[in-house]
């Protein structure tokens, strides 16, 4: 393993456990209860499930209807089996690559997700201070609905930094929002495409899911965050939310016009076939994330790394495809590059580790993901990213999920 500048989570260094915000159990890290650092992304779910309000850990876990997509997600990567080659010379892995002309240090990304200060105080400061690590330095791709400024983000990223859209009815506010991150630095936009209204999330229903006072949507003015804060028993103050103000209406015709307001680069996010895919690309879109809004949106939609194939074949180059959706492991990671992603983004697992410790249980797991990757790299006689393809791949027998506790797979249901 490289030295990417991991703390121990939870450990004996004495640094740690003085830092409040590093330890992830009070009680561990003293020499009676020596606790390890977790060793999986597993591991992470189980600490954020311990320490997170029921509510606001099935929001995050969730998906819509039976989910099915979520599973699917996490089932592609476990039909595909790895396919070695040995006496290769990887006494160096190379990780690093660009994104969108970028330097980062592992084909790596974090997916926008809203309302980082569900998981921890902090909030986004911690996510993209964890993103800009020594030996990460991995894009961030913050969501519209983010808990912390743009600017105060702006402020403490070393790595890139690109701002997730919802297309909003209040197209005055989203230019200002764009305006806003052009000026702070921002890298690119990535609208979002799956989300004409939000999907049927039976976690959220049944806990009536709701924002806790003090949690706000931080980058938009008032006239268009209603309904967030109020209770309805059986219902989604986030779907009231996005039905209120998301404008299901956007359309190819609409993409014009938002890249003639920006000079940044445009991806679209949540593309799942080669028909809307070879249109995109047609467009001149500068990027693609296959995406199935982590089997939140349409339940039964195809898993990402099963669609994977068919955009990078309909994009035929003409610009980078990356995948979301269930990566949990560094050999899912190798797994979708051998399939043609440029990088991969991870969801849940960055608000898994917010919860479990901070910016540094965030950091704990994408450095995880990035020297599994690293390992599975050397093991499979591929040192070099360049090197990644199909004939790395075989298919099945599918694994079943690990029996053990660590799995993610097996958290707790609804
Ligand atoms: C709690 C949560 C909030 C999310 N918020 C957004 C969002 O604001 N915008 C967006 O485009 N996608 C959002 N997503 C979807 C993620 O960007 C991403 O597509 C998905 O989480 C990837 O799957 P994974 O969680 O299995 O890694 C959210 C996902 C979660 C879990
Ligand atoms: C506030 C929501 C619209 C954010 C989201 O996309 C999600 O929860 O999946």
């Amino acid at each position: 393993m490289t030295d990417t500048g991991t703390d121990s989570v939870v450990g004996t260094d004495p640094a740690t456990e003085t830092d409040p915000a590093i330890a992830i159990d009070p009680a561990a890290g003293t020499d009676a209860d020596p606790a390890p650092r977790p060793l999986t992304v597993g591991a992470y779910a189980a600490l954020a499930e311990d320490r997170l309000p029921p509510a606001t850990w099935h929001y995050i876990q969730g998906g819509a209807g039976t989910e099915s997509t979520v599973r699917a997600n996490r089932a592609a990567y476990r039909r595909l089996r790895l396919r070695p080659r040995v006496l290769a010379d990887v006494s160096r892995c190379d990780l690093s690559t660009t994104v969108l002309g970028d330097a980062v240090g592992a084909p790596l990304g974090i997916a926008p997700m809203a309302y980082h200060q569900l998981a921890c105080d902090e909030g986004e400061v911690a996510t993209v201070r964890a993103a800009g690590a020594p030996g990460l330095r991995i894009p961030t791709v913050v969501s519209i609905f983010a808990s912390r400024t743009f600017e105060d983000l702006a402020a403490q990223a070393t790595g890139p930094l690109w701002l997730q859209l919802y297309w909003l009815h209040r197209r005055d506010v989203l230019r200002t929002v764009v305006r806003r991150a052009e000026a702070a630095g921002f890298r690119a936009l990535v609208l979002t495409v799956d989300t004409p209204r939000l999907g049927r999330r039976l976690r959220e229903l049944r806990h009536g899911f709701h924002l806790p006072p003090g949690i706000v949507a931080r980058n938009l003015d008032g006239e268009v965050t209603g309904f967030l804060h109020d209770r309805q028993d059986g219902s989604s103050a986030l779907a009231r939310h996005a039905d209120a103000f998301i404008d299901p209406s956007l359309s190819w015709s609409d993409l014009d016009r938002l890249r003639e307001q920006t000079r940044l680069p445009l991806l679209l996010k949540g593309v799942l076939t080669a028909e809307d895919a070879a249109r995109a690309a047609g467009l001149g879109i500068d990027g693609i994330v296959v995406s199935n809004h982590g089997g939140r949106q349409l339940d039964g939609a195809v898993a990402t790394l099963d669609a994977l194939p068919e955009v990078v074949a309909a994009v035929d180059g003409r610009c980078p495809v990356f995948l979301d959706g269930g990566i949990r492991h560094g050999t899912d990671v190798l797994k979708a590059l051998a399939l043609g992603a440029r990088a991969v983004f991870v969801g849940r697992p960055v608000l898994w580790g917010l919860a479990a410790g901070g910016e540094a249980g965030a950091r704990g797991v994408l450095t995880l993901l990035r020297d599994e990757l690293e390992d599975a790299m050397a093991l499979a006689g591929r040192p070099s990213l360049a090197a990644l393809g199909p004939e790395l791949l075989a298919r099945g027998p599918a694994a079943a999920p690990n029996e053990s506790y660590e799995d993610p797979d097996l958290r707790k249901g609804p």
